[in-house]
């Protein structure tokens, strides 16, 4: 057998501790299949007495995670720390200077710097692996590099945060709160450090770039993704979508135009046996459309301890294996510029929930002004408390409509007297239906 892969392991939470599990666990299966062993010669964390149930056997403990990327002993730096700057990108950014390979579970690194970081390890012709960014345990990074290579990629559709689907899933099925739900998926090792990137859709957002870059051929675009979190759905809302037949979702969804890709993160109504509205819990899917192999649909945890090592692992066996390919699919030479598609996507029915004073005459003017923007109505319900408001919520779910006349019809509600507040509007998709 060839000499063992050496590797450093930098931060030792929810990831970095299945990892160490998987290696001790699986050592000599990985060993055979990978043609060599994989050995921790030293890891690194904030606190080096806390309790976490593994063994770092012989392995070196280092104060100082940046240590790991200039050691004469270790082949892979892994960076399970987190952040898009700070220590995890310096320390990422010393590695491959340093002609080592990295593994990282990063998204917003790669979400940020991915293509400098690809650069560097292209010059270096060292590994920069980071399946476990994007997805958990689904392995969609390896799909898009090397299973679907031959595919020109039209769409890519996601789930693509476990703290928020875990949230949606479980407001629905136990009608428990917000807050109470978020603190679960936080216990549970989901959550981001800052779980506002989770609920906020930054999180999904770091992933649908890095996927649209995979897909379509393009640098890494972060910052045009339009993003929106589910801070805003309620108990109620997910009722109502119920009644109406949906699920609700939060989609990451980027599609290839003429002019670009558009990329956009924003909770949707999913209809009820569709792919994706069968995605539950902490399950992330992603749905890939291809021109010659068509739509695939791949499902798994997104999230957690065992999926997200599970990732990371696989990178290191092809590491092991010697298998060093482009971080971006083809070298980062061959990327286009970020190209931003025009606005708008394509026409869809929309939900729109508000609260509204109950009086006659009321609705006629509230239907009048979705009229007036060419918005027409497919259902509407009035049900609910009127509590000391004097208003009660009135749910509209529209025919298919262009967002921009969707946003003339916000603009005329807002100047009605009657609406209370800014109406909650969400996109309704069609969960990716074959
Ligand atoms: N938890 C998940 O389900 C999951 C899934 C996919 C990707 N990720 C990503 O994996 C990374 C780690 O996530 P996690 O959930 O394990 O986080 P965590 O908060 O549980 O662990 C972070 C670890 O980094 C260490 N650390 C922090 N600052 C450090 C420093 N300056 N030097 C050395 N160590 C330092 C901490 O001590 C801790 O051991 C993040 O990038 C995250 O986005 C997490
Ligand atoms: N916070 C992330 C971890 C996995 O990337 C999530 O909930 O999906
Ligand atoms: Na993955």
């Amino acid at each position: 057998m060839t000499k063992p892969l050496r590797i450093g392991v930098a931060g030792l939470g929810t990831v970095g501790v299945g990892v160490v599990k998987i290696l001790a666990a699986r050592r000599e299966f990985l060993a055979a299949a990978a043609g060599r062993s994989i050995d921790i010669v030293a890891v690194s964390a904030r606190n080096k007495a806390k309790a976490r149930g593994i063994d770092i056997g012989s392995a070196r403990w280092e104060d100082d995670a940046l240590k790991l990327a200039t050691a004469d002993d270790i082949d892979v730096v892994v960076e399970l720390i987190g952040g898009a700057e700070g220590v995890a990108r310096a320390l990422v950014e010393t590695a491959l200077a340093n002609g080592k390979h990295v593994v990282t579970a990063n998204k917003a690194l790669i979400a940020h710097h991915g293509i400098a970081l690809a650069k560097l390890a292209e010059n270096k012709g060292v590994a920069l692996n980071y399946e476990a960014a994007v997805a958990g345990g689904i392995p969609i990074i390896k799909a898009l590099r090397e299973g679907l290579a031959a595919n020109e990629i039209e769409s890519v559709t996601g789930i693509l945060n476990g703290t928020c689907n875990y949230i949606l899933t479980e407001m629905e099925t136990t009608g428990r709160d917000f807050a109470d739900v978020l603190k679960d998926a936080q216990a549970l090792g989901y959550a981001e450090a800052d779980p506002s990137f989770d609920v906020g859709g930054i999180d999904a957002a770091h992933k649908l770039a890095i996927l649209a870059s995979l897909a379509f051929g393009r640098e890494v675009d972060f910052g045009s993704v339009n993003i929106e979190g589910i801070e805003k759905i309620t108990a109620a809302d997910i009722k109502f979508a119920k009644e109406f037949g949906y699920k609700i979702k939060l989609l990451a969804i980027a599609t290839k135009s003429d002019g670009g890709v558009e990329q956009r993160v924003h909770p949707a109504l999913v209809a009820e046996g569709s792919p994706l509205a069968a995605v539950s819990g902490v399950f992330n899917a992603v749905a890939v459309r291809g021109d010659r192999v068509g739509l695939l649909v791949l499902e798994g945890r997104g999230a957690g301890e065992g999926p997200t090592a599970s990732a990371v692992l696989s990178d290191l066996v092809d590491i092991a294996r010697g298998l060093v390919m482009p971080p971006f699919i083809v070298p980062t030479s061959h990327l286009k510029a970020p190209a931003k598609a025009a606005e708008g996507g394509p026409e869809s029915a929309y939900y729109l929930r508000f609260n509204a004073v109950d009086r006659a005459g009321s609705m006629a003017e509230i239907t009048r002004a979705l009229a007036n923007a060419s918005v027409s109505i497919e259902r509407i319900v009035q049900r609910g408390d009127e509590g000391d408001t004097g208003r009660k919520p009135v749910v509209f779910v529209t025919h298919k409509t262009q967002e921009s006349s969707m946003r003339q019809a916000l603009a005329h509600l807002l100047k009605l007297v009657d609406v209370a507040g800014t109406p909650l509007v969400i996109r309704i998709e069609d969960g990716e239906s074959r």
